[in-house]
């Protein structure tokens, strides 16, 4: 979670030259209905003529100047060797870009090349096969791609295709722009592949996925009655300083699966890679096909594009350019008009009003909020989400203002696209839209690869579970993965609350500094690290002594396990801790219940644990 307001000044410094922005606040204060806010901010912006009056747009891939000094950045970031940065380059230039051009051609053999040298085999094979197949692609070249093909299928084991692809090289290697010498040496290097080739003789085995099938994940002790993303083993309660929050009914061991969730909704950011669009698959693909009018999002297949959609985007289509040149919070806006149609596709218009116009947060028990009439919390369901933490209280007016700006504008240019709403559904609508927003920005996740952002998503169960600096829960598997689960990295003894960490260690940082990090977030946290201002990591007591041994009788156990821990430590490499789950368990109990907390080598054995759920979990399935 973040947050990311410079945007604002798209509209303040508009405001401010009309010389209204001083007065906009003194009459927001005066409104105290939401609605109000709406129908007041979209009076002004229309006032002012801060909206747009039309849909045209000098058409942005119609630019080959702009996609080709895209790709030629790409490629001063290739000679550098700086290959993350150049696919970038390269992602930019094929959004920017007429796909069926040269172009588009070049830039994707270029990125081929990029994720070659990143050892991103299967993306660079995706991305050659796909220019090699198409008729855009300069012919003195070809060569180049049948020769990294080549390569690729040999890394990847598939010899007999690779010796295949070596002799499409060869044969085309008459069209290169070559001197006969290189030529000559060219083909000498290719016969040396092929005969490496020769050496390997099997195709590889699949069996990684054979393994996937083996092991699933399930909760412990069964779905949750009423919140079936959660275990059985837990309750939601409500505390003084948190809020609603979930706590265990039973004592909880470390590796137990907490939560299993679904996205309600979920959208690609491609600062890096591609990721389908479509809401149920989110899947990473380097070969995705654009939808074929707004040229701004991308599918697997033709299926995911279909079901997009049926789910909006035949509505958001006409406007995605908008939307995605919109000032607002990095990419939450288009998130939450994607959210907006998604819904209004499935219930129509009057019910979605009917349903936004009569939930009122404050006339619900906070403990019932999310639930269905028939007392079931669901992630898919609209109203869950829906129901989520906003405290607009803690909000200040500039923000708020700020996301009714934003769903006006987003709200005019459904208008202008053709989007029929009677005027009396606008300020309902508007305001919903200002909730999503607010929701969005405070409980969505993003999802990283490589240190890069590549999408955003709302996970509603997930959501319940309130921040610790010290948290006893964490997420599982692969982080891309679209379902989620979380396991116990701790003891979670009956009656204590399972928090995860919105991004924060009290090992990392003092506690001035969380404080800081919450505060943006919009509260002041209550974790035990805090209350209780346990010292960061360097800090931390390393040894045990009468000070910190809970239990005296246990004092020399306790003791020689610590050596050992030391030992497996420095024996035992990082990548193979996921195998040694079930000895890092029980560490990890001897310690919390006779070691008092903070102490170095629960942190570190804690450390070690949450590594390893990350790697391990994702060789299997999951068992919704
Ligand atoms: C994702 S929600 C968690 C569920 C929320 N407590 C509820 O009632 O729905 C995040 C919000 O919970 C509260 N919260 C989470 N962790 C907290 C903490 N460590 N201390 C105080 N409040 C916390 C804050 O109000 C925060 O904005």
């Amino acid at each position: 979670m973040t947050t990311e307001y410079r945007n604002f000044f798209h509209y303040s410094s508009r405001l401010n030259m009309a010389g209204v922005l001083g007065d906009v606040h003194v009459e927001l204060l005066k409104l105290k209905k939401a609605d109000s806010w709406f129908m007041f901010t979209r009076d002004l912006l229309l006032k002012h003529e801060i909206l747009t009056s039309t849909l045209d747009v000098n058409d942005e891939y119609d630019d080959p100047n702009k996609s080709k000094s895209l790709r030629k950045n790409g490629n001063v970031f290739f000679k550098a060797r700086l290959y993350w940065k150049a696919v970038d380059m390269y992602n930019r230039c094929l959004k920017a870009c007429k796909p069926n051009t040269e172009c588009h051609a070049l830039a994707q053999a270029n990125r081929s090349a990029a994720y070659f040298h990143m050892g991103q085999y299967e993306h660079c094979l995706k991305d050659a096969l796909c220019v090699v197949e198409s008729d855009n692609y300069p012919s003195n070249l070809v060569y180049k791609l049948h020769e990294r093909i080549g390569h690729v299928e040999h890394i990847l084991g598939y010899t007999e295709r690779a010796k295949k692809s070596y002799a499409l090289c060869l044969k085309r290697l008459d069209e290169a722009d070559m001197s006969a010498v290189k030529k000559r040496k060219f083909r000498m290097a290719i016969s040396i592949a092929v005969s490496n080739c020769e050496e390997v003789e099997e195709e590889p085995t699949k069996s990684t996925t054979t393994m996937e099938t083996l092991c699933v994940e399930q909760l412990v002790g069964g779905k949750n009655e009423n919140i079936p993303a959660l275990s059985a083993f837990v309750e939601l309660k409500l505390s003084e300083n948190m809020g609603r929050g979930v706590y265990a009914t039973c004592d909880i061991n470390p590796g137990d699966v907490v939560a299993i969730d679904e996205p309600y909704i979920c959208g690609p950011l491609s600062e890096f890679r591609e990721v389908c669009h479509y809401n149920g698959c989110m899947k990473i693909h380097s070969s995705l096909i654009h939808c074929p009018k707004c040229l701004l999002v991308f599918y697997c297949n033709k299926d995911c594009m279909n079901k997009d959609y049926k789910d909006g985007h035949n509505l958001l289509c006409p406007i995605m350019y908008h939307i995605k040149s919109r000032p607002g919070i990095t990419k939450i806006n288009e998130l939450a008009i994607k959210w907006f149609l998604r819904a209004y596709s499935k219930m129509g218009l009057k019910k979605y009003c009917a349903i936004v116009d009569n939930f009122s947060e404050s006339k619900i028990d906070p403990i019932k909020r999310g639930f269905d009439e028939i007392g079931q919390y669901k992630s898919d369901d609209f109203l869950t989400a829906y129901s989520l933490d906003i405290i607009v209280n803690e909000m200040s007016i500039d923000v708020l203002f700020f996301f009714n700006c934003i769903a006006v504008d987003m709200l005019h240019y459904l208008m202008l696209s053709g989007f029929k709403i009677p005027e009396c559904y606008i300020g309902i609508i508007g305001t919903s839209l200002v909730r999503i927003l607010t929701i969005l920005d405070l409980n969505y996740s993003k999802l990283k690869l490589d240190d890069l952002s590549i999408s955003l998503t709302l996970y509603p169960t997930i959501s319940l579970f309130n921040h610790s600096c010290d948290a006893n829960i964490s997420p599982s598997g692969n982080i891309l993965d679209r379902i989620r689960v979380m396991k116990a990295v701790q003891p979670i003894p009956k009656g204590t609350q399972l928090c995860c960490n919105y991004g924060i260690k009290f090992t990392a940082f003092n506690k001035e500094l969380r404080q800081q990090f919450c505060n943006l977030l919009r509260f002041n946290c209550y974790c035990e690290p805090c209350i209780k201002n346990w010292p960061i990591y360097h800090y931390t007591p390393n040894r045990l002594s009468t000070l910190n041994i809970l239990n005296y009788s246990m004092a020399d156990t306790v003791s020689s396990e610590c050596i050992k821990f030391v030992e497996f430590t420095k024996s035992v490499d990082s990548k193979d801790y996921c195998q040694h789950l079930n000895y890092l368990y029980s560490f990890i109990k001897i310690l919390n219940t006779n070691v008092k907390r903070p102490f170095s080598l629960y942190e570190d054995c804690l450390q070690m644990i949450s590594n390893a759920h990350s790697i391990s979990t994702s060789l299997k399935g999951i068992g919704l």
